[in-house]
């Protein structure tokens, strides 16, 4: 009998077709949040109907700004400008997603009442004093379990002041919560970088009439008086997601695929170039944009890896894609090795010991570093049985390792892929794969 929450996956022939993706998570979380804080009605198409970006709906419904839906991907905003949110009677759950409750953070750090946020199992592990130290210092009041350093989080708002903050990480979700504490802030705030992160909150603040300069890793904004207005948002697919597919459809063989509409953003699409430099066949094809934000069509067709270093200021532009180049990386020809990338440790999971000890199971060695992972090419995937954790890119990395495994691999809680690509198996299926 098929154990609850488990789906397998079973080797394949060929994958073919023409495919999409659903809407890039981090453009429709972003979408929510300017649209809200917005003057007017903001009109959002292919949107994400992630369970993450549907907390964030959830969030900001809560806060009172009225926002519905024509279909799941088809979302009205009406904006209530930055003076209109009101204080939630109740606590503000942000699921899986800590894109929310970071970036939210910041924003409730400016108004003038109490918010309370919270989430699952894996939001209340992740460390949240990497955005209350730099919101304290604007003059936030944060409070949190551990001393502040974990969810739930309670925060009382305030007035705030400027800053030039100097991150010690590279990570589009510190930047951002500054940024959005920034715009209540009179005066101008900046954040640095060690390395560039995903810039979509400069690019959309910039859409939706905010005043910001990039220069180099340093971006600075005017706050104080700041008005946004309402603005119609296209999402380009999310490349996060088409990751999946390009590995899938480069170590299938006989393989073609194309992935139309995929956001091609350069602070995103290392996993491209990463690709690239293990021999893959991929080629972009009809480059346009969907407002500031770079789009393209991605041609894959199957290839002979070969094993890769991947490192230092590739590392932000490929941080979610890095469970599945394990897989890639498994089946090439030489080592592949991952480092400058302890951030992995922090996310939904803890990426590089759980990618360790799922990959054994299925008869894969590596040798997880505390910044990294090393892994030898070469190796025959077994089928077996592996646990997502829960974790969304951890489920698929392991779908897309059954398509060139000896046999089928069962993924326990396989449910998780519902937060970013909820139509995975859907897509899958109709490129090709079989599973059940
Ligand atoms: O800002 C964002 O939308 C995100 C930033 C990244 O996290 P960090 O900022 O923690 O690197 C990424 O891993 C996450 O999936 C989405
Ligand atoms: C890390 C991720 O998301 P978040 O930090 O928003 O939970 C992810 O989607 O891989």
């Amino acid at each position: 009998m098929k154990k609850p929450n488990t789906f397998s996956f079973f080797p394949a022939k060929k994958l073919q077709g023409e495919t999409e993706v659903p809407g890039d998570k981090s453009i429709s979380h972003r979408a929510i949040i300017f649209g809200s804080i917005a003057e007017g009605t903001t009109k959002i198409e292919n949107f994400l109907p992630g369970l993450d970006c549907l907390s964030t709906i959830d969030c900001f419904r809560r806060l009172g700004v009225n926002i519905t839906a024509k279909s799941n991907t088809s979302i009205i905003v009406n904006g209530v400008g930055l003076q209109g949110l009101n204080e939630p009677t109740d606590i503000l759950d942000v699921g899986n997603s800590g894109t929310t409750i970071r970036l939210l953070s910041g924003l409730l750090s400016g108004t003038n009442f109490y918010s309370v946020m919270t989430g699952d199992a894996s939001i209340r592990k992740r460390p949240m004093d990497r955005v209350k130290k730099p919101l304290e210092q604007m003059g936030a009041r944060i409070h949190g379990r551990d001393n502040g350093r974990l969810a739930p989080l309670s925060i009382i708002g305030t007035k705030l002041t400027p800053i030039h903050y100097q991150s010690p990480v590279a990570s589009a979700q510190i930047k951002s919560s500054i940024l959005l504490a920034g715009i209540w802030a009179e005066g101008h705030i900046k954040v640095t970088e060690p390395t560039k992160s995903r810039d979509h909150t400069e690019l959309m603040y910039k859409t939706f009439g905010g005043d910001i300069e990039v220069e180099g890793n340093t971006v600075t904004i005017a706050g104080g008086s700041t008005r946004l207005s309402a603005q119609e948002v296209q999402v380009p697919g999310d490349i996060s997601s088409a990751a999946f597919l390009m590995v899938a459809a480069s170590i299938v063989p006989n393989s073609e695929v194309l992935i139309k509409n995929v956001g091609v953003n350069p602070t995103r699409s290392g996993i491209i170039d990463a690709l690239q430099a293990m021999n893959a066949n991929i080629k972009l094809t009809n480059e346009r944009k969907y407002g500031e934000e770079p789009v393209a069509d991605i041609l894959v067709t199957s290839s002979h890896l070969k094993g890769t270093i991947i490192e230092g200021n590739l590392i932000p532009r490929l941080i979610d894609e890095v469970p599945i180049l394990l897989i890639a990386a498994a089946l090439a020809e030489g080592d592949t090795i991952v480092k400058d990338a302890k951030e992995l440790r922090v996310k939904e999971t803890d990426r590089i010991q759980v990618m360790h000890d799922e990959l054994l199971k299925v008869g894969i060695i590596s040798t997880p570093k505390e910044d990294g992972i090393e892994i030898a090419g070469n190796q025959m995937i077994s089928g077996g049985t592996i646990d997502s954790h829960h974790d969304h890119r951890i489920g698929m990395a392991f779908a897309v390792a059954a398509l060139t495994a000896k046999d089928k691999i069962e993924i326990e809680n396989y449910d998780a892929v519902k937060v970013s690509f909820p139509n995975f198996t859907e897509v899958m299926t109709a490129l090709g794969a079989k599973c059940e």
